[in-house]
């Protein structure tokens, strides 16, 4: 197994400088963070892409970057398999010559056969049709395929899934998920999605402005990289994983940290896991104990883990009792926060309604 061991500094001309360090011990880590955090810039340091200013990057036994040595070893001798958003497939090629050409650069030795590749990755009908031919999500599964077949030390994945409509993206996650499982090739995967970072990642990176904010598993080092990483495109978001879905009465309920949550209707039985998403700003905090009839169905308990001022409002992490992994935060004013005395260690209840839930995969 492979351990990544990245230390890199990249200073623009812009004035922008990125300066990060992590270790990946196999598995998939994630580098997760808003637009310009850097993500891009690390991804194409360890790709050969680009020379940081400093750095020692190892992959292994092998140095792939020590600036000190003078060392930085072009991308082919690198053995990192890249797929990014603009998957460079050979236009002219069918999508069987180029899963082949990834296979030309694969050692003596290959673990990952074509057959196998093909039926994981839901190839084999497809292996006749040139790119042209083929909708966003089949050329990026193809272009998975073609650096796996490369016998990649590390599949580097930049925002596969990013191009693609909600149906792609969960058949080339599924996809993913069976590649991860069958063969364990270390994966730093590139995401700015909470919920595709939580279903792939076994550690996550969080960055911000050039800089690690949090490492850790998904649950805390998002938990603790605070209420500006947990955005989704429309702004700070709460997710969270839904357990025993199920429908009584036309009424759909799920549990999250052992407490029930009502749910809004949902079209279908749920096909994989299923998240909660909802904005701080629909979370209304309250004291523990009775706090009498209200139209709010959802009353989450939990202690406040704690509280971050941003632009004039007070966002409360609140991790949810039973389950000290599963946090969420509840956007207040100051006023609020100073009149319910909402301080690290104070119990409260979150209470939400349904119709604020937004359900999927
Ligand atoms: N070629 C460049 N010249 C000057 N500044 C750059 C260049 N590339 C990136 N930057 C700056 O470096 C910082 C990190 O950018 P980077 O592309 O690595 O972020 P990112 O997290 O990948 O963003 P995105 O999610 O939008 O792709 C940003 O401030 C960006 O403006």
């Amino acid at each position: 197994m492979s351990t990544l061991s990245f230390r890199g500094q990249v200073r623009y001309a812009s004035g922008a400088t990125v300066d990060v360090a992590f270790d990946a011990e196999g598995g998939v880590t994630a580098l997760f963070g808003p637009s310009g955090s850097g993500k891009s810039s690390v991804v194409a340091v360890i790709a050969g892409l680009l020379r940081p200013n400093n750095g020692l990057v190892r992959l292994g036994d092998e140095t792939l970057v020590d600036t000190s040595r003078g060392v930085c070893l072009p991308p082919e001798r690198r053995r990192v398999g890249l797929v990014s958003q603009d998957h460079l497939l050979f236009p002219h090629m069918t999508a069987e010559a180029n899963l082949r050409y990834g296979m030309r650069r694969a050692g003596p030795a290959p673990t990952i056969g074509f057959e196998q590749a093909c039926a994981v990755l839901d190839l084999t009908e497809l292996l006749g049709r040139r790119p042209a031919e083929l909708s966003g999500g089949e050329r990026q599964r193809v272009a998975i395929g073609r650096a796996l077949l490369s016998q990649p030390r590390l599949l580097l994945l930049d925002e596969p899934l990013a191009s693609l409509d909600a149906a792609r993206k969960g058949r080339v996650l599924a996809c993913l998920e069976r590649i991860v499982a069958e063969w364990n090739t270390p994966t730093v995967l590139v995401s700015h999605d909470q919920a595709e970072v939580r279903r792939l990642a076994d550690r996550v990176v969080v960055l911000d402005e050039g800089r690690v904010i949090a490492t850790g598993a998904p649950d805390e080092a998002l938990a603790a990289a605070g209420p500006l990483s947990w955005r989704d495109e429309t702004g700070p978001m709460n997710l969270l994983r839904l357990e025993g879905v199920t429908q009584c009465d036309g009424a759909w309920t799920a549990r999250v940290a052992m407490q029930e949550l009502a749910l809004p209707p949902l079209p279908a039985p749920p096909d994989g896991p299923l998240y909660a998403r909802f904005p701080p700003h629909e979370v209304t905090v309250a004291p523990p104990g009775d706090v009498g009839v209200l139209s709010a169905r959802n009353r989450l308990r939990g202690v406040v883990r704690r509280t971050v001022e941003v632009g004039g409002a007070v966002f409360v992490a609140v991790e949810l009792s039973a389950d000290a992994e599963t946090s969420l935060w509840a956007e207040v004013t100051p006023q609020s926060a100073a009149t319910l005395g909402l301080a690290p260690g104070a119990a409260v209840q979150c209470l939400v309604k349904t119709s604020s839930l937004r359900v999927g995969s």
